[in-house]
């Protein structure tokens, strides 16, 4: 396509722009390939997209050049490629559906994170210390510990899995229940707006190769947590003392009491009241629709 002939095809597209139809159609599809672009991010198909957009710069060329024999072959490589990508990131596909279908996620968009809840500001504060205390302690006597910190996914499936509480995070009480020998040492807790709400969890193990051998199930279970959730787990290990932190399948370890607390102050601490930061970002459209609304003459 020459230069100006593409001028006027922007040209014309321009003229043919519907404000209302033509937004939420930019809209919808930046939002996928953002989405699409996160899942190459997170899971393992961030080499298979580099190698994707090869095949496609390829497969554009091989069609300008008129090159009619690999541009069979791409095309069979691109229909092939696709079937055995959705094969091989089965696991990986099925749970962004799960997460996409989990109704925390639209409710955050319709009415705002609960990440940033300035009113939970003062519950986090004090937990994360109390975890950074009870990890530091339960590390010290060697005694494993497994805390899953709920954000905006929603973890009930989870915690029905275990016995239902409602107990304020101190050192004292996480120190209690992952004592051995007391019937809820076993398992996870979870804690929901700064507030243990279930103990004895069972959680989903990790199918992760490239852990280390050094690691029992109780670090698969916090992974697989982590994999499955937009949960932080913070892991003690019986046998090691190493406290770790497991976010969105990736895990860090070898944590001390002052690095922990600043990765659980950033990652679960709500930001000091900021409205702007806790409206939902519908809400955030329908002011600004709002404010036109006012600016137009009656
Ligand atoms: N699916 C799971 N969900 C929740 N907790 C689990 C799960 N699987 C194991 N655990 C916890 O892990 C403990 C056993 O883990 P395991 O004996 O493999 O770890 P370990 O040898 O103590 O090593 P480490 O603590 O270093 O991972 C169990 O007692 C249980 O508390």
């Amino acid at each position: 396509m020459l230069p100006n002939q593409m001028f006027n095809a922007v040209l014309s597209s321009l003229r043919t722009f519907d404000p209302l139809s033509d937004t939420l159609d930019i809209l919808i599809i930046s939002f996928v390939f953002y989405q699409l672009l996160q899942f190459a991010r997170k899971s393992r198909a961030g080499q298979l997209v580099k190698g994707i957009i090869l095949i496609l710069v390829f497969y554009g060329l091989a069609v300008m050049l008129n090159l009619k024999t690999v541009t069979w072959v791409l095309n069979n490589v691109i229909t092939i490629g696709f079937m055995a990508a959705v094969v091989i990131f089965q696991p990986e596909l099925r749970r962004t559906l799960e997460r996409m279908g989990q109704s925390t996620m639209w409710a955050n968009l319709l009415v705002g994170n609960r990440r940033s809840d300035p009113s939970l500001r003062g519950a986090w504060q004090s937990a994360v210390v109390a975890i950074c205390d009870a990890a530091e302690q339960l590390s010290d006597t060697r005694t494993g510990a497994l805390m899953v910190l709920e954000r905006n996914n929603n973890l009930d499936e989870i915690i029905r899995t275990g016995t239902p509480m409602h107990a304020d995070v101190i050192p004292e009480m996480l120190g209690t229940i992952f004592y051995e020998g007391t019937p809820l040492h076993d398992g996870a807790v979870v804690i929901r707006d700064g507030v243990i709400v279930a103990a004895g969890c069972v959680l989903p193990l990790s199918n992760n190769l490239e852990m280390g051998k050094d690691m029992g199930t109780r670090h698969r279970a916090g992974l697989g947590m982590s994999e499955n959730s937009d949960a932080i787990v913070v892991i003690v290990s019986e046998e090691t003392g190493i406290i770790s932190m497991a976010k969105n399948g990736v895990l860090i370890r070898r944590l001390d009491r002052q690095n922990l607390f600043n990765l659980l102050q950033e990652e679960i601490v709500p930001p000091a009241e900021d409205e702007e930061a806790n409206i939902s970002p519908l809400q955030k459209l329908m002011r600004k629709g709002g404010a036109l609304n006012h600016g137009k003459p009656e």
